[in-house]
């Protein structure tokens, strides 16, 4: 193949004739553009220029084997590269160039979880941050999650000698320093250039666990060898343990060969994200892309033809932006059974949001649930998790015993978890909190951003009157004003509930 003259790629830049050149090749998207998961906009912007840079910022190379048959173009040469169409706007700087002007604050001085929030929004590019805050609908489903751990109150014990406080606990016997640990989340590469490996470095040092999502920006393999590597420079010294967060490939050979690549690379455990059947409806996403397709003249197609989907299964909406695997809606409680057979190890559901999943959980034979309703992102006015636990606990409180409980969502005081523990948790998940600080510091942020949590934890249990988590007991707090509020089956008198 002779190669391409970056002039003559520069020219497809419309959407008539859409080029786009990512590691010097150039490749024809124009048939590709209304099937892009992350919208057409977003790739059009990008039409006759060199993409690699702002492509690695969400996917990984090999992205480009999905694209059709036929759209590699060739090899630019690389004496006209510089002839390729560049892009006149500049974003916002990345985070570490933003930290060299001193725009944020030194990272000693984020004492509590919304300070790395407020540090993220200064460098972030809006997009970024837009991705990271946004919630569904009318925001009420996260509002719910960050209000209701205010809603339950400590009863502490006093004169006690709580000198030494012990804050161990242990994820399908992994011993860890703290019962918290990193939610998955994906696409880090639009938050820090270092992405998951970055986040991996600092939960390493502090013996965090952390669960790793399909939807990564860099691939499971690149982010278990960072882990391994940061374990290597302190002699495996760590107790963390990375985590799979698996959103099931809507392809069964492509679902189970997801799995094999997983637990080949020393993944500890499979979460399986069941409350993404299709994406909630991320409202500020939707306002950006709308723009963005303004911006590139994709109005004139008029809303339908983006929004009423292509035959694409992965990209059913605009504004859908489904991840790579995402949970095919025809997913059901049967799937368990091969999910099972092929992984082996322990499997937990992230996503229980009432009290007869959690008991069908236990009867399918998992190890644990994850009470969550994903963030806030997906159903309005869906139920915090510390709800959820309170119904649980009322109408099948035998799980309690049986399955490991974990529960995230809104989390942003270390004392809280206390609260999830002492009404049976076993661990409780943050997520924005660490992804603001890994936009804002790196590693670094992580890290404090962990040190942040274990102290708030480690004075909690003190002025609650306990050392060790063992001791933690339902009657520590009053959960009074939730239970209030908790589903009944009287309360819906025209379901018939099987409660
Ligand atoms: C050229 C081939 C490309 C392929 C095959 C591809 C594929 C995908 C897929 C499968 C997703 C779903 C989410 C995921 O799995 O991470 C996605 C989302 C996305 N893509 Fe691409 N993409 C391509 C190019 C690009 C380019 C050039 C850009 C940016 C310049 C881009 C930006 C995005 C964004 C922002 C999302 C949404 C991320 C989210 O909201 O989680 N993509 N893409
Ligand atoms: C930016 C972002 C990306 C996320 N990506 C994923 C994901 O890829 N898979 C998943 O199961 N959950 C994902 N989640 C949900 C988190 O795992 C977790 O349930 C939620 O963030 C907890 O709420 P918090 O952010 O208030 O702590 C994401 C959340 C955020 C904020």
């Amino acid at each position: 193949m002779t190669a391409l003259d970056g002039a003559e790629v520069a020219k497809h830049n419309n959407k008539k004739s859409c080029w786009i050149v990512l590691d010097s090749k150039a490749y024809d998207v124009t048939t590709f553009l209304s099937e892009h998961p992350g919208g057409a906009a977003i790739m059009l912007k990008q039409a006759g220029t060199d993409a690699t840079t702002e492509f690695k910022k969400y996917h990984p190379l090999d992205y480009v084997n999905d694209l059709p048959e036929g759209s590699l173009k060739g090899a630019v040469d690389p004496n006209t590269l510089g002839q390729l169409r560049v892009l006149k706007e500049v974003e916002a700087a990345p985070a570490s160039e933003a930290n060299a002007d001193n725009k944020i604050p030194h990272v000693s001085l984020c004492v509590s979880c919304p300070d790395f929030e407020i540090a993220a929004k200064a460098v972030l590019p809006r997009k970024s941050y837009i991705y990271a805050s946004t919630s569904a609908n009318a925001g009420l489903s996260l509002k719910g999650n960050l209000e209701d751990w205010g809603r339950i109150n400590f009863r502490p014990r006093v004169m006690r000698n709580v000198g030494d406080v012990d804050t161990r606990r242990a994820i399908f016997g992994h011993s860890s320093p703290y019962p918290f640990y990193i939610s998955p989340m994906g696409t880090l590469g639009a938050i820090h250039p270092g992405a998951e490996p970055e986040l991996a470095k600092g939960v390493v040092r502090k013996g965090c666990h952390y669960v790793v999502s399909t939807a990564s920006t860099k691939s499971s393999r690149d982010i278990m060898q960072a882990f391994v590597d940061e374990q290597k420079k302190i002699k495996d010294a760590s107790p963390t343990r990375l985590f799979f967060q698996y959103y099931m490939p809507v392809d069964r050979e492509k679902a189970l060969e997801l799995m094999r690549v997983v637990k080949k690379l020393g993944y500890k455990g499979l979460w399986i994200t069941v409350d993404t059947p299709v994406l909630g409806k991320r409202t500020a996403d939707r306002v950006l892309q709308a723009e963005e397709a303004l911006a590139v003249g994709l109005e004139e197609e008029g809303t339908s033809e983006w929004e009423a989907g292509s035959e694409n299964p992965i990209a059913p909406q605009m504004g859908g932006r489904p991840q790579r695997g995402q949970l095919s809606p025809h997913t059901t409680w049967a799937d368990l059974e091969w999910i099972r057979k092929e992984w082996g190890g322990p499997i937990v559901l992230k996503g229980i949001q009432c009290a007869d999943d959690a008991r069908l959980a236990l009867e399918y034979g998992c190890d644990g649930i994850l009470l969550s309703n994903h963030g806030g992102r997906q159903l309005h006015t869906a139920p915090s998790a510390l709800m959820t636990l309170l119904e649980i606990r009322t109408y099948c409180p035998e799980v309690l015993g049986k399955l490991e409980i974990f529960l995230d969502g809104g989390l942003r005081d270390g004392s809280d978890v206390l609260k999830a523990l002492c009404l049976g948790a076993t661990a409780v998940g943050v997520g924005r909190p660490f992804m603001y600080a890994l936009a804002a510091y790196g590693a670094q942020g992580v890290e404090r951003c962990v040190d942040v949590l274990a102290e708030e934890l480690a004075t909690g249990m003190r002025l609650l009157g306990v050392t060790s988590l063992n001791q933690v007991r339902p009657d520590m707090v009053n959960a009074q004003r939730l239970l209030n509020e908790m589903w009944r089956p009287d309360s819906t008198p025209t379901v018939k509930s099987r409660l």
